[in-house]
């Protein structure tokens, strides 16, 4: 009998041991490559801004991973805090008040940012229009104010940097940046968003125009490079146009004789209140009107109408000069107006309270609602709304009108135009505002070049690593070829 053995080529003592060395190779250079390039656990840094607004303070902090501060939309909104009280300027006569009026947003913000990150993390405050205006009328004032508010906050242990007032250029700008940087359109090199935003004492418009360089009305252009876009923006801020300021110029405007009642059609019929002239005047934005030999006091009644309230509010809008080829109002350049925009602050808040938020609608249906809104008995809008501030509420009909008024006769946006604003608060979870941009900027978290990214994402670097690693084993054992036993088909004949 003849006994038969077939033998395994790889159960070779040589082949075994190279098989478990290169497995054990493959496996250690993956392992090697993908740990030495795995991410890094996230570290977040912070900043943290304070927006000193006319009517109200509010602090913002924001998180970014440590590592990767030129990426961008990676910058957050963690938290956000809203001052007690009214808004710095309102401290003028008593300037430690505004200082201590921050303290609890503060104690708040040393709770969220961790302690080992506090001293690292940039704080600024920036003052708008209130105190834009405060500078105006008494600027040792504003500089007490800002005194205050600076050495309030150095007791913190932030690194704090400052407490200044922004240029109506730099609000403007920076909320611009703010709205296009959250919807990732700067590194993109996408179509840029415009902004709108309306304060209490100012209101801002900024956007791209093609047919805008800048030449025709220099101040109102601000050029950037960002992530390797030029961008040459337009963008005007008008002091006194902010809703709160805009109501005064109305009242101004309708007590201009100085009596001692009016009938306003921008409040509801049967609301009533005793204001005081003095009061009412004291604005730089009116100052120069206030009538001689007027009471001290004068009664406004609701009148609810709107189509007379945007008559008058129309009338505090200077349509009859324009040096330029064209303009907004109050002889200010405007470039044709181009793309989307953003509307925040107080638009938001107003044109949400009314359910306009909705711009694919007809004007005339905003028209029709402000109408119905308007001649609401106050009576009936007060139990509608038992939850809202009265402030808020007594001042809905004149506010929404003046947003109207301001967008269509103001800015010119006409049916299709008006179409394309949204109405915003926030995105992605930040508020649209200028304290990120300016944030942003200051920090220098904005190249202006495109920053060099790995040629691979780390997926596609961990496959191509490993699948190198396999080929050039195949190629190790395909080239040990000779040493190979030999493999025999024929049954060995003992
Ligand atoms: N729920 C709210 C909150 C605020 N407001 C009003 O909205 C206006 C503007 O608020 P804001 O954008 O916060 O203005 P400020 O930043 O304080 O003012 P500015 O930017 O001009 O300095 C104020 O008249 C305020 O009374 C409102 O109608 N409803
Ligand atoms: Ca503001």
């Amino acid at each position: 009998m003849s006994a038969m053995k077939e033998k395994n080529p790889w159960q070779t003592p040589v082949t075994i041991i190279i098989t478990v060395i290169g497995v054990i190779a493959i496996v250690a250079l993956v392992t090697v490559a993908v740990l030495q390039n795995r991410p890094l656990p996230q570290k977040y840094k912070y900043g943290i801004v304070l927006d000193a607004g006319s009517s109200h303070t509010a602090l913002y902090i924001y998180e970014w991973p440590a590592e990767k501060d030129n990426n961008t939309g990676r910058v957050e909104q963690t938290h956000s805090c809203k001052v007690k009280g009214p808004g710095i300027s309102s401290y003028a006569h008593d300037p430690l008040k505004a200082g201590e009026s921050l303290r609890v947003c503060m104690q708040e913000a040393e709770q969220r940012v961790p302690g080992k990150r506090h001293q690292e993390t940039p704080l600024y405050l920036g003052a708008t229009a209130g105190m834009r205006l405060l500078n105006i009328e008494n600027s040792s004032a504003s500089d007490e104010v800002l005194k205050a508010v600076e050495s309030a906050l150095q007791k913190f242990p932030f690194s704090y940097q400052g407490a200044r007032i922004l240029s109506g250029q730099e609000e403007g700008a920076f909320g611009w940046v703010t709205v296009n940087y959250l919807d990732d359109r700067l590194t993109q090199g996408l179509d840029t968003t415009g902004a709108l935003d309306l304060g209490g004492a100012s209101t801002q418009i900024s956007f791209v125009s093609e047919k805008f360089d800048g030449s025709e009305s220099p101040s109102n252009s601000v050029t950037f490079r960002l992530y390797g876009n030029d961008y040459n923006l337009y963008t005007h801020s008008f002091l006194c146009y902010g809703k709160d300021q805009a109501l005064r110029m109305t009242l101004a405007q309708q007590t201009q004789s100085g009596q001692a009642s009016i009938l306003d059609p921008c409040f509801n019929t049967g609301y009533t209140v005793m204001k005081n002239y003095s009061v009412l005047y004291d604005s730089p934005c009116v100052s120069d009107r206030k009538p001689q030999n007027a009471p001290a006091t004068f009664n406004q009644t609701g009148k609810g109408n709107f189509t007379e309230c945007q008559e008058v509010v129309k009338s505090v809008f200077n349509f009859t000069h324009c040096k330029y080829s064209q303009c907004s109002f109050n002889g200010v350049f405007q470039p044709l107006l181009q793309g989307p925009f953003g509307a925040f602050s107080a638009y938001y808040f107003v044109m949400n309270f009314l359910n306009l938020t909705d711009t694919s609608i007809p004007l005339k249906a905003v028209e029709d609602k402000l109408n119905s809104f308007c001649s609401t008995p106050w009576n009936q809008i007060k139990q509608q709304h038992p939850d809202v501030k009265v402030k808020y509420l007594a001042e809905y009909c004149f506010s929404g009108t003046y947003i109207l008024t301001l967008l269509t006769e103001g800015y010119k946006f006409d049916q299709t135009s008006y179409s394309n604003i949204k109405f915003i608060k926030k995105i992605k979870g930040s508020d649209a505002g200028w304290t990120l941009g300016y944030m942003l900027n200051l920090t220098n978290m904005i190249p202006a070049e495109a920053p060099d990214s790995p040629p691979l994402p780390h997926a596609g670097y961990v496959s191509i690593v490993t699948i190198m690693a396999v080929l050039l084993f195949i190629l190790f054992i395909v080239s040990l070829r000779p040493l190979w036993p030999r493999c025999s088909k024929q049954p060995q004949i003992v």
